[in-house]
């Protein structure tokens, strides 16, 4: 039997997780911290199921994900005991255009992958940290990196470009799109529950600290909210979303900030904590009760229906929609809003599935089908990990 670790660095986030592989796969241990960057972090894991630890962090020993990576390396290292690891799979958030499938990681990738911290500096480094923390911890193990950008390869030209002169898009100036492994378990999860809708026109909504949309026909990602960086399209926890960049000229042009300032700006200042003045976490901001949290709300859904209608129009035509992510997985409040009005496009929430958070949540007369998928971006890390030990063992 092997046994495969995942790790998972979100930006608000480190999920982990160790899979058996034996006629497939199961999980054996789960767990996370939450919370990275709020007073009250939060670590939580479960071995076979039942709970294994369970604390709330204070803030010092998870003040960054740094800290955070050497408690959940700890409670790995204490549940795994002398079982080996036989590989770690990594989710990477940028694979840049050198990579585009999973990728076994050597000095070299490390060196390549590096470069791309410039351009998910909420992500990349801590990805790549993981990836030494977890060689460190078990120097035995293959390291494979699982990429974010990978699923939207498949991009139309329109939907990979933007209209700078061309030399740009060569040089790698390109719509990569994240949230790849996400869309890819939600695609794959909606064969089971949705088998009608699997060559269908479907946008998925992955709403948690970073939000993105993506347009998928046939199982293929056509098109997505985020571009170059998970900067772009929706406004998130503490970034801005979509932003004319007209705006970034005038900042740094008439009002003399640095580019330093305008990476803290854009990737940590902006968003919902921006705008409520309060929060990037949308539990908060629902509790809060105040003008401005409810207007960080309304943009954020203002934001997401626009998108909305502009995949459809893309596809033209929607057969399903899916929530998934923190906030899509569990803020009715938030799906409901997104949905409503939406009945000239044909959806129709069902209220009390919706509140109760079915899998299903449109009405039965709903022409557009609408599901919550409880994302797994591990259980697609761990997938790719065994396809690739598999490929390697066969070459
Ligand atoms: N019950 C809930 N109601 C509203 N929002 C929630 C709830 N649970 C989680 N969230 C939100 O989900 C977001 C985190 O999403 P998640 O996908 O876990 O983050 P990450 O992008 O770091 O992986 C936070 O804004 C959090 O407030
Ligand atoms: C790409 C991205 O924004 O990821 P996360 O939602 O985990 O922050
Ligand atoms: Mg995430």
């Amino acid at each position: 039997m092997r046994h495969i670790l995942t790790l998972n660095a979100g930006s608000s986030s480190i999920k982990f997780a160790l899979f058996e592989e034996h006629d497939g796969l199961s999980e054996a241990l789960r767990g996370q911290i939450e919370g990275l960057g709020t007073a009250s972090p939060h670590l939580e894991a479960q071995l076979r199921g039942s709970a294994l630890a369970e604390e709330r962090l204070d803030a010092a020993s998870a003040a960054d994900h740094e800290a955070a990576l050497n408690v959940v390396l700890d409670v790995l290292q204490r549940a795994i005991g002398r079982t080996t690891v036989d590989a770690v799979g990594h989710r990477i958030v940028h694979g840049g255009l050198a990579f585009t499938r999973p990728t076994v990681i050597d000095d070299d990738v490390l060196t390549r992958l590096e470069t791309l911290n410039p351009l998910a500096p909420l992500h990349q480094p801590h990805n790549l940290s993981g990836v030494r923390a977890a060689h460190r911890a078990f120097a035995d193990a293959l390291q494979v990196a699982c990429f974010d950008t990978a699923f939207h390869r498949s991009h139309p030209w329109v939907n990979d470009t933007y209209a700078l002169p061309r030399e740009f898009y060569d040089q790698g100036v390109r719509r990569y799109g994240f949230h790849g492994l996400s869309y890819e378990y939600v695609t794959s999860r909606l064969k089971e529950i949705a088998p009608q809708d699997e060559k269908g026109r479907v946008v998925v909504m992955h709403l948690g600290n970073g939000a993105s949309m993506c347009a998928i026909r046939d199982g293929q990602s056509i098109g997505s909210s985020m571009g170059f960086t998970a900067l772009d399209g929706l406004p998130m926890g503490t970034r801005c979303g979509q932003l004319d960049p007209g705006v970034v000229l005038y900042l740094l042009q008439e009002k003399g900030m640095t580019a330093p300032e305008m990476t803290d700006l854009l990737y940590r200042r902006s968003g919902l904590k921006g705008l409520s003045g309060l929060s990037h976490d949308m539990r908060e901001l629902e509790a809060a009760g105040t003008p401005e949290a409810a207007q960080a709300i309304d943009y954020f859904v203002d934001r997401i229906r626009r998108e909305l209608g502009a995949m459809a129009a893309v596809l033209a035509g929607l057969d399903a929609l899916v929530f998934c992510g923190g906030i899509g997985e569990h803020a009715w409040r938030i799906r409901d809003r997104v949905c409503q009005g939406f009945d000239w496009l044909g959806i129709e929430l069902d209220e009390s599935l919706n509140r109760a958070g079915e899998t299903v949540i449109s009405a039965g007369g709903s022409r557009v089908r609408v599901f919550i998928v409880n994302t797994d971006e591990d259980m697609m890390i761990a997938r790719h990990t065994a396809r690739l030990i598999v490929e390697r063992g066969n070459s």
